[in-house]
């Protein structure tokens, strides 16, 4: 089997492609294609069991499908995307190869979210009977946890439903992309005052049902006419009463904002589905991803022209992000996502010191999300560096959402 060389990590090469039939088709099939890592010459390559199928499929999806054209080869295209750096930041696939499993990356990155219950689901059915036996290793430890384990559940029956080949269909159906950091940035010069990301949301775990009579495009539309820049739309149907037909009726109805998808990313498929239904952006939640997803899934944003807009809330989790090339567009929540506790002084303690220097230099984007309520609330995150705002609670619950801006912001900036 043959491999292509595409990075060094210490002591082990990584091959992650290897080629049936000498590498020179035209069009490549994912049963052709391996990753692994090469230990010494060809003989000694080691499959890596440790990236699933899926996501070997993803990335190869992404290639051939975006990047096979007749003058680039898969193989070339692949070497691209998958460039040294990505591979630098495969250091974790080395200690998946040794027997750690995903926890135990997660959890070496301070991430205490499990992806699954680490002893199965404590439901168990025998026969016609039921049995519930719940243990520490069953029980999710708070709310971001218990929102994450639903949501592995539901992203493997919707993902059998509708596989990536499907949904690749209905991205070429689909709107074209608009400009999310774009906007941002455009509204923030044009006021003067934070870009405003405006939420439509009909409840949340925290604060249960915000709005009876919820209709999402007339407060789409509202909050468009009255100055937001760009919206966030809740897809998450369990806790947050949100879908993905809100958002694509949304964008069907003319609304012209870049429009992020708001949803509990844990999986490539799920990007590829926003894309489908209109979005333009996506939340990546540092707290549940390891840096490994974060860097994968913003190169797959990119390729499909969307924005990443990834999500801290402590230092821990905004380091980690600074460390990853390629980062425009951090949020920095205000609400922890295990306790709900909120507090907007969060956005400032993370901005001080070196690291609003590094966020500079780099000219990253600040978004300051949640706990937003007042012209002087706006005025605090603008002073600590934020350069948008995300808000929901404080405009869903005024009689006229839209009306709400000027309050919040203390003047008209619809013009
Ligand atoms: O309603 P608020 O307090 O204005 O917050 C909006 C937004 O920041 C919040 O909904 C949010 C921030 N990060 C999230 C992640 C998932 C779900 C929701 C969120």
């Amino acid at each position: 089997m043959e491999g292509i060389l595409i990075g060094d990590a210490s002591r082990v090469r990584f091959v992650p492609l290897a080629l049936g039939a000498k590498g020179r088709r035209k069009s490549l099939r994912f049963e052709d294609l391996k990753f692994g890592i090469s230990k010494g010459g060809r003989k000694g390559f080691v499959p890596l069991r440790c990236i699933s199928s899926d996501d070997v499929r993803d990335i190869l999806l992404l290639v051939i499908g975006s990047n096979g054209s007749e003058k680039e080869s898969p193989a070339e295209a692949a070497r691209k995307l998958l460039s040294k750096d990505f591979i630098a930041n495969f250091v974790e696939v080395r200690e998946w190869e040794s027997g750690k499993s995903l926890d135990t990356i997660l959890e070496n990155q301070g991430i205490r979210i499990r992806r699954r219950p680490p002893n199965g689901p404590p439901a168990h059915s025998v026969g016609p009977f039921e049995f519930r036996l719940e243990s520490e290793g069953n029980t999710p430890r708070n709310i971001l946890e218990k929102i994450i384990w639903n949501k592995d559940v539901e992203v493997a029956q919707l993902r059998e439903r509708k596989p990536l080949s499907m949904i690749n269909k209905d991205i070429k159906n689909a709107p074209p992309v608009r400009d999310f950091l774009g906007a941002l940035k455009a509204s923030y010069q044009r006021t003067g005052m934070p870009a405003l990301i405006a939420e439509v949301k009909k409840a949340s775990p925290s604060s249960g049902v915000l709005r009876e009579d919820f209709d999402p495009v007339q407060i789409a539309h509202s909050y468009e006419k009255n100055g937001a820049a760009c919206l966030s739309v809740l897809a998450d149907e369990k806790y947050f009463q949100g879908s993905f037909e809100n958002l694509e009726a949304i964008r069907r109805a003319g609304v012209k904002c870049p429009l992020l998808c708001k949803e509990f990313i844990i999986d490539a498929w799920q990007i590829y589905y926003a894309r489908s239904k209109g979005a333009d952006a996506v939340l990546l939640i540092a707290a549940v991803l390891p840096n490994i997803d974060i860097k994968y899934m913003s190169i797959i944003c990119q390729k499909l022209g969307m924005a990443a807009l990834v999500e801290v809330h402590n230092e821990r989790e905004i380091d980690r992000v600074l460390g990853i090339t390629g980062i425009e567009l951090i949020g920095i929540n205000n609400r922890d996502l295990e306790t709900f506790v909120v507090d907007i002084s969060n956005t400032k303690k993370l901005l001080e010191g070196e690291r609003g220097e590094v966020i500079r230099q780099k000219g990253i984007t600040v978004v300051g999300e949640s706990g937003l309520f007042t012209p002087e609330d706006i005025a605090f995150v603008q002073n600590a560096g934020a350069h948008a705002v995300l808000v929901g609670e404080s405009l869903i619950k005024q009689d006229d959402p839209g009306k709400g801006i000027a309050q919040l912001f203390g003047k008209d900036i619809s013009s």
